[in-house]
């Protein structure tokens, strides 16, 4: 019934497309003021702007108006939806460059990357990093899925056909569904023979337009597909059972896809059956799957199907058609091809192993040189799910190729290169990347007692190539879980001395887990020699700031070949007691903009004498650190070090009014050893702690007399700059750093 109603709609549509070729500026106009009208949301924005742009085709103002739109809709895209036209997430991430070169900066922010690991990688190529031509930044990339192209290869760009999955609960009708699909294709006698199972397959319309179905049911594949932090599907149709209703699979399905920003279509099955209402289940999925469905006003098409007998499967596909219209599926046809594998088997009887992949870009051909996951090999045949043999596979085609040496896993990456050498050296260091990230991750596991989870294999190659934001959070999260832990045991009531032992004892092996996660953690980050090199923690105001402060450190360390200089870490934010810890534990220096601590770190930074510099301008802390790398490591701690020059005691303390509403205190010292003098730095000491260092002297008095120094016996009077609260009896002590 209500599929009838939406072919209506569906025909609507199309028919005002012709209709309204007299009237249709109005509409568009009317379709404009709606887009501009306040009570449409950023999100309906583009939807209805697109839908305008295509209604303005072929109006008779239509192509200025079209441009006009054309050109509010790019820039709304932009706003509400930046991944919009990514919705495909590519397992190879492109990035496009207006130069023929890049520097290292920029090279380790698109394979996210760290800056100095990426450094010694170069060196050791032999290439320059301050100008990686894109053939050599390619040749590192690829090993990281990452393609680095120039804004001027021109590709042949043209539609291509959309890649669907099908997803729902359990017995709701998936695989009828596929299998209606598929033999409606054979059963009209378009390819004859039997369709092999290749884990995807495509339908024709009678108008000749292609649909690829990703033929996994349930969510194997698709899952796989997100472990690869990628997908490959442009939509998921959602078959909800039009008796069962919602259940728990289908909230899954609408999550990931609302995750994966991936168009849902929602079909509603078994509609044959007596007692089936799908109108109850569109409510359902608005009000408890938040699905903004069609029938009320949303943009997620709904279709009441029968899989069992075929009704409205005509219109579902037409639906998946529609839709993919409007997403503008295009693709550069004439690139290397880049795909993603589907499934991948062996022959039973001749061993030959073959797998299904999912061409996303450019046109894969026979004899192609490809990386298949991180093995490299000669594309010897193509055949499609008809067990057609192609020569070539454009954009969205699944294919099963032959010629592969090792099976690779659904969700592993594919994608061609100009030479069997290229292909050959990826693929060996793509195999020693991979080796290197397992046995960390092991070592990993063994030292910090701690296992981490990672949502994906890139999220996983980032910590351990330790990218900062994800080192860092991973790190945290370990910490917390750490000592989480450590308070759940402090805070039980132990009954006897051997419960509170072995408390204890638990209590003492998290502590010593912790030390050894940071040791740990933080050899990853950098390979920090303790004692042997310059340690830095980056302390930034902003996010921004600290990226420009990595990035010019990382540079101003070029300079220096010999000097092991390490950023420990760097955040934004306040000195927390962490950085403390950090430093203690690293010997590191911190360093940042405009730093102001805490009564509490203030407190630690005393007791531990960390050394903590903070600047106003980012250019005077990278002189600070290039200052410390001319000193080289043994200068730099040396620097530090605080030379006594002279004690004196406070003996009373005097106020005098500087001005009406100023008052000023004066220390009236008796010089105890050494000299007094105005270039020193001054501390206070008061019963053998320190309550202020770094103190300069505004103003020095013998008597009435101003002076500049001030010895041994003598008394005197001292005025501090910005600093007063001294009290008789406090120790004054003068020193210099040299
Ligand atoms: N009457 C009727 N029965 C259907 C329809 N679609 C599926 N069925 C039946 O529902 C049952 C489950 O269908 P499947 O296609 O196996 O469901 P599925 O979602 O693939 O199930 P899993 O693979 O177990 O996740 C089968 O007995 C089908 O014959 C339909 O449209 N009408």
């Amino acid at each position: 019934m209500l599929g009838k109603i939406f072919k209506q709609k569906l025909q609507f549509i199309k028919s005002s497309l012709k209709i309204h070729q007299n009237s249709r500026l109005s509409l568009i106009q009317n379709i404009q003021f709606q887009s501009r009208s306040p009570f449409c949301s950023l999100e309906q924005r583009p939807q209805i702007l697109k839908n305008s742009i295509k209604l303005g085709n072929d109006a008779s103002k239509g192509q200025q108006i079209q441009k006009n739109l054309q050109e509010e809709f790019n820039q709304i895209e932009l706003i509400s939806n930046p991944q919009h036209q990514n919705r495909v997430k590519k397992i190879i991430q492109t990035y496009v460059v207006n130069t023929d070169f890049v520097n290292i900066e920029q090279l380790a922010e698109f394979i996210a990357f760290d800056g100095q690991k990426l450094l010694q990688k170069l060196t050791s190529m032999g290439i320059n990093p301050e100008k990686i031509s894109l053939k050599e930044a390619n040749l590192i990339s690829l090993e990281y899925d990452v393609k680095i192209q120039h804004k001027n290869e021109k590709g042949n760009i043209k539609q291509r056909s959309p890649v669907v999955t099908i997803m729902g609960h359990v017995d709701h009708g998936k695989t009828t569904l596929l299998d209606y699909l598929r033999n409606s294709q054979i059963a009209k006698g378009e390819f004859g023979g039997i369709t092999q199972k290749i884990g995807a397959f495509h339908v024709l319309t009678p108008e000749g337009q292609r649909i690829t179905f990703i033929d996994t049911p349930g969510h194997e594949a698709f899952s796989n597909m997100r472990v690869r932090g990628a997908n490959s599907t442009d939509m998921i149709i959602l078959v909800v059972s039009a008796i069962e209703g919602i259940q728990p699979q289908t909230l899954e399905v609408i999550k990931l896809a609302h995750q994966n920003q991936v168009h849902i279509l929602v079909a509603i099955n078994k509609i044959d059956v007596p007692g089936a209402r799908p109108d109850l289940v569109e409510k359902q999925l608005k009000e408890q799957g938040k699905l903004d469905l069609e029938p009320f006003g949303g943009n997620i098409p709904v279709v009441h199907i029968s899989a069992l007998n075929g009704t409205n499967m005509d219109l579902l596909l037409e639906l998946i058609l529609f839709e993919s219209e409007l997403m503008e599926l295009k693709e550069d046809y004439d690139s290397l091809a880049e795909g993603v594998v589907i499934e991948s088997r062996r022959d039973v009887d001749n061993d030959e192993k073959s797998c299904t992949i999912i061409v996303q870009k450019g046109t894969l051909k026979v004899g192609d040189h490809i990386i298949i996951g991180n093995n490299y090999c000669k594309v010897r045949s193509i055949k499609d799910d008809k067990k057609n043999m192609l020569k070539q596979a454009f954009p969205s085609y699944a294919v099963e190729i032959t010629g592969i040496k090792e099976l690779p896993q659904s969700g592993d990456v594919v994608f061609a290169l100009e030479s069997e050498n290229k292909a050959k050296v990826i693929s060996q260091r793509r195999i020693k990347n991979e080796e290197e990230l397992n046995s960390q991750e092991e070592q990993f596991i063994q030292g910090s007692g701690s296992k981490l989870k990672f949502e994906n294999v890139r999220e996983k190659r980032k910590f351990f190539s330790g990218n900062r934001e994800i080192t860092e959070a991973k790190y945290n999260e370990v910490e917390a879980r750490i000592l989480d832990k450590i308070k759940q045991l402090e805070e039980i009531d132990f009954k006897s001395e051997t419960e509170m032992n072995d408390i204890q004892q638990k209590i003492q092996k998290l502590k010593q887990d912790l030390q050894q996660n940071k040791q740990y953690m933080a050899n990853l980050v950098g390979d920090v020699k303790v004692g042997n090199s310059i340690n830095l923690i980056i302390k930034a105001n902003d996010f921004g700031t600290k990226e420009t402060l990595v990035s010019q450190i990382i540079k101003a360390k070029l300079a220096y070949e010999d000097i092991q200089l390490n950023i420990i870490s760097a955040t934004v934010g306040q000195v927390t007691e962490a950085d403390i810890r950090d430093a203690e534990l690293f010997n590191a220096k911190i360093l940042g903009m405009d730093i102001q601590l805490s009564k509490d770190v203030e407190q630690l930074v005393k007791q531990k004498k960390i050394v903590v510099k903070s600047h106003k301008i980012i250019y005077t802390l990278i002189d600070d650190i290039k200052l410390l790398m001319e000193q080289g490591p043994e200068e730099a701690e040396e620097e530090e070090k605080e030379v006594e020059r002279g004690q004196a005691v406070i003996q009373s303390v005097i106020e005098i009014k500087a001005s009406k509403s100023q008052t000023q205190f004066v220390a009236g010292c008796k010089v105890l050893s050494g000299k007094i003098n105005k270039k020193h730095l001054y501390r206070i000491e008061r019963d053998g702690e320190i309550i202020e260092k770094d103190l300069e002297i505004a103003n020095l008095r013998h008597f009435k007399k101003e002076v500049e120094e001030i010895k041994e016996g003598s008394e005197c009077g001292i005025i501090f700059f910005r600093f007063n609260s001294f009290e008789e009896g406090d120790t004054v002590v003068a020193y210099e750093k040299e």
